[in-house]
């Protein structure tokens, strides 16, 4: 069973990925497959551009989670998208060095729900399972995580509003 682990960047689909890794679950990171799809570089972004739409045309599906901010795009059985309050996520962006604009631009997608709509147009709902992790610590996240890949966990979307008290960061 494939299942993607996807959010906004900062959101923190590597550091909960490293947790499962460690607790046995195989994982497999996306960074580490888009190489070959790299098409350019966007330097106001610092970001390589990737040919998401053959990247996931040719992905050879894997067993366990695979994670990366494009994985809800792929044919995956479960979709996990972890969602964090923005202003943390603004704080967490900053830390990360991103530019202004770039910080923005995550921030607008999270509190627009980007992520979600993109892998609700793709996917069933009842594949879809969004993880608040605003109040959750990195175990708690892969706790949770491990019962949705149990299938103990019941399909969950529509789990936050960021619109409503974040609106004014838009
Ligand atoms: N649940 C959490 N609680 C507190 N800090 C977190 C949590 N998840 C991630 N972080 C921190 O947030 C930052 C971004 O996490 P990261 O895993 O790199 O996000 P992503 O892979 O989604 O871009 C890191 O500094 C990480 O330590």
């Amino acid at each position: 069973m494939m299942i993607a682990l996807s959010g906004t960047p900062g959101t923190g689909k590597t550091s909960v990925a490293r947790e499962l890794q460690k607790r046995g679950v195989p994982v497999t990171y996306a960074t580490d497959t888009v190489g070959p799809y790299r098409i350019g570089e966007d330097p106001d972004r610092d970001t390589d551009i990737i040919d998401d739409e053959r990247w996931v045309s040719e992905f050879t599906p894997v067993n366990g989670i695979v994670e990366g901010h494009l994985t809800h795009l792929l044919p995956a059985d479960r979709i996990i998208i972890l969602r964090c309050h923005p202003s943390i996520l603004k704080d967490r962006l900053k830390k990360r060095g991103y530019s202004e604009v770039k910080i923005q631009e995550n921030i607008e997608a999270e509190i627009l729900d980007v992520t979600l709509a993109e892998a609700f147009d793709i996917h069933d709902e009842e594949k879809l399972y969004e993880i608040d992790t605003t109040h959750m610590d990195i175990a708690e996240c892969a706790d949770k995580i491990e019962e949705i890949i149990r299938g103990t966990a019941q399909p969950s979307i529509g789990i936050v509003d960021w619109l409503i008290s974040c609106g004014d960061m838009l």
